[in-house]
């Protein structure tokens, strides 16, 4: 027998959307019945959002209900209004996280599944952070990390991989920050998860291109010429058991996976590797926005996220989807069980 999953499940950001997609994915008792949750924040946030929401939102769960880690903060929670982020709720998001890594790292939890926060609120609060996943890895002290898109299709229940090798830094700047030790390090975190969290030990996996048709030969950029093409042969050496293609021109590089989404998965790759974020996050959110997985990939610990993020613009009007955050719990409890049963079998 292995014991239930214990999630912590942070607030994000408490003027937006976190509070009420966790009311309602903690209203589906079919997820509740199968873990144990601790929630990371403020009950009276969870309270008011109840208070604002139940007579027009369909099913919430009941703040008194739920068990809550409260965080203390020198920042007063009267000063959260929802709707509109601030330094208060930009400090209480970061409270919040922080104390979810170190109850972790001391063994509360096995795992983090966080809300969205606002990046632009944690500066202003004097955390000059890209995004959570940055702080989930400087706590532990782990410099090797990657952001990976999971979500399952409705269709065909093929399961579209997408991995970040740039992550939140300007369009400019990617370029110069790929590199083949950055792609490398990437490539291994890729095929270590694919085998540890999804059993595929021969995997296949597709590089995307930076420039258009991947360059034209040098034509339209050159970076493929000047090395990625002789990096992919590298690495196809350094793992013969694996199927490594590309650089793929990047527009024509989501064909099969849509094709695997709507159809039928005839030779799409088991995981994608894009070079930046949107090059690869408008293809999942275009296909799977409302059920999509972020997973930090190469922590000590589990953490899934759902992809979307603050949308300050639709609080307190009842209508935020929860699929995305209850994919994210679901994704949570099914990867500390797989992990329970290695280490205890
Ligand atoms: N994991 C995270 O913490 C995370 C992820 C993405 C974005 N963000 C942050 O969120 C803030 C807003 O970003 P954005 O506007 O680019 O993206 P967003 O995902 O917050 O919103 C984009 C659009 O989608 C809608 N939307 C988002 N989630 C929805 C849901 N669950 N149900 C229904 N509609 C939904 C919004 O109303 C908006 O129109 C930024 O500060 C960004 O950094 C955080
Ligand atoms: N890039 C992600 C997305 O667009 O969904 C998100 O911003 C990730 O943020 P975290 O590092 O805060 O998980």
């Amino acid at each position: 027998m292995y014991s239930k999953p214990h999630l912590a499940v942070t607030l994000g950001d408490p003027a937006g959307i976190g509070p009420e997609v966790i009311l309602k994915a903690l209203a589906d008792q079919s997820l509740t019945s199968e873990c144990h949750i601790t929630l990371i924040g403020h009950r009276k946030i969870l309270q008011q959002t109840y208070e604002n929401l139940h007579s027009i939102a369909s099913s919430l769960a009941i703040p008194d209900d739920l068990n809550i880690l409260e965080v203390e903060l020198n920042e007063n929670c009267h000063k959260i209004t929802p709707g509109i982020g601030n330094i208060a709720s930009g400090a209480a998001s970061f409270a919040y996280l922080e104390t979810a890594i170190t109850q972790t790292l001391a063994g509360k939890f096995h795992a983090i599944v966080t809300a969205p926060i606002a990046k632009t609120h944690w500066k202003a609060a004097g955390h000059d952070y890209p995004g959570q996943t940055e702080l989930l890895a400087e706590k532990p002290g782990i410099q090797r990390f990657g952001m990976l898109f999971v979500a399952k299709s409705p269709h065909t229940n093929w399961t579209l991989r997408t991995l970040l090798a740039t992550t939140h830094i300007p369009l400019s700047e990617v370029p110069k920050a790929l590199t083949p030790e950055l792609l490398s390090l990437k490539l291994d975190l890729l095929i270590e998860c694919l085998e540890q969290d999804f059993g595929i030990k021969n995997p296949k996996i597709a590089v995307a291109g930076l420039n258009p048709h991947s360059g034209e030969n040098g034509q339209l950029g050159t970076e493929e010429k000047d090395w990625m093409i002789d990096w992919i042969k590298q690495q196809s050496d350094r793992y013969p058991q694996l199927q490594l293609d590309g650089p793929i021109p990047p527009d024509t590089l989501w064909v099969k996976p849509g094709q695997a989404w709507y159809n039928s998965a005839t030779n799409a790759h088991d995981a994608y590797l894009a070079l930046y974020h949107d090059q690869g996050l408008i293809p999942v959110k275009l296909m799977a926005f409302d059920r999509a997985v972020n997973t930090t990939i190469g922590l000590p610990f589990i953490r899934t996220s759902p992809d979307h993020g603050t949308a300050f613009d639709i609080v307190g009007k009842g209508i935020a989807d929860a699929s995305s955050m209850k994919a994210a719990l679901q994704f949570a409890i099914e990867l500390t069980r797989q992990r329970l049963h290695e280490t205890q079998s």
